[in-house]
């Protein structure tokens, strides 16, 4: 249903793809299969019914809005694709998964992380019907959402884990089911991982009302990105309704969580100088809340120190919420001192951002940033794959760093190469 939502949502983006319909077939072959779907709309019988000019401009759903008809009709078709032992395996997750079963869980997101084209299309009939039963959730709370999502980054060795496995014990035991997701950088270049090969929060893994993923071995961080994101949605849709995204506060990983939570939390170690100097700027304007680990011991004073440090500095930084001050807290995840103070900081944060709705718009912009994702990561495959592009890229990958031309030109003339295939293939 929200698929549904965002592909109406950016009707002017689609309209204007389905206009052409040399850029439409081009996207069918980008796996953008939802698109493809949309060929055969009953309604229409093409696929530039979107820009049918009586629904210019039309943003509401209902049943006379033929656009809602249409994405619903592909989507509907997008099932009917499957083949029967598909369908059943679809039929299965689900039913396990809304069940509340971990196995069907994990199951679904291994399903959402696969390359494979053709499990791609099976994962994203799930995710709808996912998506439908979460929507349907959401309408019989009231219109609010049924899950808390919580982003936490920090520089290697602050203690997120340590942290996480804190707070989340203290959750399930106070009756919440909690998710954690792993965002890792590393993983997505080297395969590696900078968040520690090492068993991580060995209890909260034995907890039963506890879902741990960590990160996908491979792919690009805009894939894994994407699937933190359909993974957020099926931990929702089996029950957990306490769903932590952990990353490490390398690269872009940080941003793209922030992207993808209602609050976002940077956990800053005791530490002093260079061990600071990686925390970005820009990622301090986007906590939600900071909180300075380690404050026990010896570690209590210079806990207290950076505290009164990130205090002035947030003063000192853009304003991200009308309803909101970010704040600096002190925890310690040794002595559980300070951990119900910051949960308890967390729900203020979450009842305030919901008493204006402001989270739920927050979770519509990122909606949009997801969409777009997901057009950037497909696009830019395609481009690198694509015929005229793979064989001269290193050609012209040599001559830029050679300094023979510059990278302006270089890209114009590649994607010159690229857009003229387009404009052959829909003369011939
Ligand atoms: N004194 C003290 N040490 C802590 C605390 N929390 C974590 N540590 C220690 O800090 C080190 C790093 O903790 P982790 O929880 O593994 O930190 P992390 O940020 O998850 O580290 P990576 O997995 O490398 O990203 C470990 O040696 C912990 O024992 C705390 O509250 N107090």
């Amino acid at each position: 249903m929200l698929l549904v939502i965002y592909i109406v949502n950016n009707m002017t983006i689609a309209a204007a793809v389905l206009k052409m319909p040399h850029i439409y077939h081009k996207m069918g072959q980008l796996g953008l299969s939802f698109l493809r779907s949309t060929r055969t709309c009953p309604l229409h019988h093409r696929a530039v019914m979107c820009s049918h000019p009586s629904y210019k401009g039309t943003r509401t759903l209902g049943p006379s809005c033929q656009k809602h008809r249409c994405v619903s009709t592909a989507l509907g078709q997008h099932t009917q694709d499957l083949t029967g032992p598909e369908q059943r395996l679809v039929t299965k997750l689900y039913q396990g998964l809304t069940g509340g079963q971990r196995a069907s869980l994990a199951e679904s997101i291994t399903l959402v992380e696969t390359q494979h084209p053709r499990k791609k299309e099976v994962a994203q009939v799930l995710l709808q019907k996912v998506l439908a039963y979460r929507a349907e959730q959401e309408r019989q709370n009231g219109g609010q959402p049924v899950a808390f999502r919580v982003g936490l980054s920090g520089p290697p060795g602050a203690g997120k884990s340590s942290f996480i496995e804190v707070v989340g014990k203290m959750l399930t035991g106070r009756g919440h089911k909690v998710s954690v997701l792993a965002v890792d950088p590393s993983s997505c270049t080297t395969g590696g991982s900078l968040m520690g090969d090492k068993t991580r929060m060995t209890e909260l893994s034995r907890d039963l009302s506890a879902f741990i993923r960590p990160s996908p071995t491979s792919g690009t961080l805009g894939g894994v990105t994407r699937t933190t994101n359909e993974a957020i949605v099926l931990c929702e849709g089996a029950g957990y309704d306490i769903v932590l995204v952990e990353t490490v506060g390398v690269g872009q990983s940080e941003f793209a969580v922030a992207d993808m939570v209602d609050m976002f939390v940077l956990l800053i170690p005791p530490a002093g100088g260079d061990e600071l100097q990686g925390i970005k700027r820009g990622i301090i304007e986007r906590a939600d809340l900071v909180v300075v680990t380690k404050s026990d011991g010896d570690l209590v004073v210079p806990a207290r120190r950076i505290q009164a440090e990130y205090t002035s500095a947030l003063k000192l930084l853009r304003k991200q919420s009308k309803s909101w001050n970010p704040k600096v807290m002190r925890a310690s995840s040794h002595t559980g001192e300070g951990i119900p103070e910051v949960w308890s900081k967390m729900e203020s944060y979450r009842d305030a951002m919901l008493a204006n709705s402001e989270l739920q718009g927050r979770r519509r912009a990122q909606q949009k940033v997801w969409m777009w994702s997901l057009i950037q990561e497909n696009v830019l495959r395609h481009f690198q794959n694509h015929t005229s592009v793979r064989d001269s890229l290193p050609y012209f990958e040599e001559q830029v760093t050679k300094g023979v031309i510059s990278p302006g030109l270089a890209a114009d003339l590649l994607l010159k190469n690229f857009s003229s295939s387009f404009s052959v293939s829909s003369s011939s």
